[in-house]
């Protein structure tokens, strides 16, 4: 862990200065010890008494060895006279002692200068990367680069469309406004909060707003700038933010793409950074539970794979709440494209309204990125304003780029999924006993789902009868049975709702024994616990019958599903109108609250009126069924 990695550096060191001191010791120990510096003149001397061995002639020095050492010095050097005056001075029998000019600093210049310049590149390099090397003042200490804004200038007021988010995030600001007033009240306090949704919908922007709001510093680094870091530096990085952001306290601590670095352990390809990942994760579970919220810091992340998560990090006291940040309806459009219009100078048939209308499953930086294209059209007509033109022409663009990278249905597609998601709504309506439609929406949502109704639990169920089990399948088929009335065609979207529907049918004559043919014979048995609580849900399955048998369920399920399907096509024919109206104006505002489609529909159809509750969210005991239009086609 971090030891070791203080530990490197030590030893880095150590091999550098070892190196530069063998150096230098071992040349002045050649040079002392086996070198005699000698006249030219007795260089003469001895090599006319042959006691020279070799020699090399260099410009200005001759070196050699003697054939027996003198004085215990086995090499000589001498300085290089030029030949005639060398015989000159001889004649008249002068002694030549030359200045032997140390070549010592140009070697040790020659040698160390490029190693020198060679390791402080690489340092430099690996301080780039985020290695915590530091200076050679401060080794072991980590320089994480951590950026910090001491006052981020967001408010909630520059994030718009994400109203269900922002009042979730309030409790934060409160909680950071004061935290020793907040935990005197006996208020729960927050600890780690996950912003999920989708790329670009404003998450690390509410981030930012909250600490903006509660005027605290906001520190922030990035899941991803751990992945190619070295050793031991990612675990201590973590440690010093938190260290950091509990020094200027209250604060908040945002994480962006947790999943880069919370990835759960043991999932990812065993590759070299495998290690240096878990070392880094374990070392933030270690601050997330070591942390004293009261102290008013607030651990904020953003993910737009919660799935892929480490459930470590979704325990109890760690990011224990979640707030959901989606793609933003019509209305939410327009009060985006409010925030960003400001800005730019408009002309007089702007209006966010219009333009909202056309960019369905835009998100927020999407928005942000139509309004500047658009603005940068204009620029260059060099018009002084920004014309409606200018959108229409950003948005064609845009488009393109996002129908090409698969993010946008096209308008015949969403037309599919609103009809079907209001069939979905108006057979869970039209029947009774089935749990209120909370939702209906076509702004696509997640891996793969085009568009969603959310029914709302009203009971937890343990039993369900045989009414209510058809009533169910209505429901289900209600999406396919849309489509069928209105485009006389099928589409792929039906995919889950059919295998939802195909399960229950099978059920019904495998378990339940709700098949007058087969009768009330349980063919199958389930291997969980009976008291499980959705029995719905497909097990592992024990079964013991014949191929007769086998082929009398299959006929029976086909038969439970086609008579079910006629009763919603009926249930559906008969709302052809409604479905009509619903529809279109799902398409135009793409989402439908519970008060929304109860003022649509009025008194016209519900025999057992749901309740009228405006808004009220799907109760968070007892999970809401949602039945997704779903973008798989096989
Ligand atoms: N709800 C919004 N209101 C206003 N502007 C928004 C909104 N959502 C996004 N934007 C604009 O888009 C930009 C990018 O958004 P941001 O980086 O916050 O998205 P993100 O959800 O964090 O995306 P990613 O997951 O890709 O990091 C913002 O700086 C802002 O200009
Ligand atoms: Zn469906």
């Amino acid at each position: 862990m971090d030891m070791g990695n203080r530990k490197t550096q030590f030893n880095i060191w150590y091999w550098i200065a070892a190196f530069v001191g063998l150096m230098i010791f071992q040349y002045v120990y050649t040079a002392t010890q086996h070198v005699a510096q000698i006249p030219y003149s007795q260089f003469e001397t001895l090599l006319r008494d042959g006691k020279i061995a070799d020699v090399q002639v260099s410009d200005r020095f001759i070196q050699g060895r003697f054939k027996q050492p003198q004085d215990g010095k086995p090499l000589f050097i001498t300085t290089r006279v030029e030949p005639n005056l060398a015989r000159q001075l001889q004649e008249h029998g002068v002694t030549v002692t030359g200045q032997i000019e140390s070549t010592f600093l140009s070697d040790l210049l020659s040698w160390v200068v490029p190693i020198l310049v060679f390791f402080g590149l690489w340092m430099l390099l690996m301080r780039r990367m985020g290695g915590g090397m530091g200076g050679l003042m401060q080794i072991g200490r980590s320089k994480a680069r951590v950026y910090v804004e001491a006052n981020t200038g967001v408010r909630f007021d520059d994030v718009a469309g994400v109203d269900e988010a922002k009042a979730e995030l309030q409790e934060i600001v409160d909680f950071l406004k004061s935290p020793q007033e907040y935990g005197r009240l006996g208020g729960r306090m927050p600890k780690g909060v996950l912003l999920v949704g989708p790329p670009g919908t404003g998450k690390t922007l509410l981030a930012k707003a909250v600490a903006g709001e509660a005027k605290v510093p906001f520190f922030s680094i990035s899941g991803s700038e751990f992945v190619e870091m070295f050793v031991g530096v990612g675990a201590a990085r973590v440690r010093d933010l938190f260290e950091q952001a509990r020094a200027r306290a209250p604060a908040i601590i945002f994480i962006d793409e947790l999943d880069a670095l919370g990835r759960a352990r043991g999932a990812g390809p065993m590759m070299g950074g495998h290690d240096e990942k878990e070392q880094t994760l374990n070392q933030l579970l270690v601050e997330l539970d070591g942390f004293d919220p009261k102290i008013g810091v607030v651990l904020l992340a953003a993910t737009n794979r919660p799935e892929i998560l480490d459930p470590a990090l979704l325990r109890a006291g760690r990011f224990d709440r979640q707030v959901l940040v989606d793609r933003p309806d019509k209305q939410g459009r327009v009060q985006i494209l409010q925030v960003h219009m400001k800005k730019a100078k408009l002309a007089a048939d702007v209006e966010a309204e219009k333009v909202a209308a056309l960019t369905p499953g835009f998100t927020g930086a999407d928005l942000a990125n139509l309004v500047n294209e658009a603005t940068l059209l204009a620029t260059r007509r060099k018009a002084d304003v920004v014309t409606m033109d200018d959108f229409n022409n950003a948005v064609e663009r845009i488009v393109a780029g996002l129908e090409k990278r698969n993010r946008l249905l096209n308008p015949r597609e969403r037309e599919v999924v609103a009809y079907h998601e209001m069939g979905h709504a108006l057979v869970a309506m039209a029947l009774p006993g089935v749990d209120p439609v909370h939702k209906v929406s076509i702004i696509p949502r997640g891996v793969g789902a085009l568009g969603y109704t959310i029914q709302r639990p009203t009971e937890d169920r343990f039993l369900m009868t045989r009414e209510e089990l058809e009533n169910k399948m209505a429901v289900l088929l209600g999406g396919r049975a849309a489509e069928q009335i209105v485009f006389g065609h099928l589409s792929t979207g039906a995919a889950d709702d059919l295998a939802k529907v195909t399960d229950i049918a099978r059920a019904m004559v495998t378990r339940y024994g709700m098949s007058e043919k087969l009768g009330h014979v349980a063919l199958e048995k389930d291997q969980r616990s009976f008291l499980s609580p959705n029995p719905l849900a497909g097990g592992p399955r024990e079964h013991d019958y014949g191929e007769a048998t086998a082929e009398a369920i299959d006929a029976e399920v086909r038969s439970i599903v086609d008579t079910a399907f006629a009763r919603t096509v009926g249930l559906l024919t008969e709302r052809r109108d409604l479905l009509e109206k619903t529809a279109r104006k799902l398409l135009e505002i793409e989402t439908l609250s519970e008060a929304e489609l109860a003022s649509l529909i009025g008194d016209a159809s519900a025999p057992e009126a749901s309740e009228p509750e405006s808004g009220k969210r799907p109760t968070r005991r007892g999970k809401a069924a949602a039945t997704n239009f779903s973008r798989r086609a096989e």
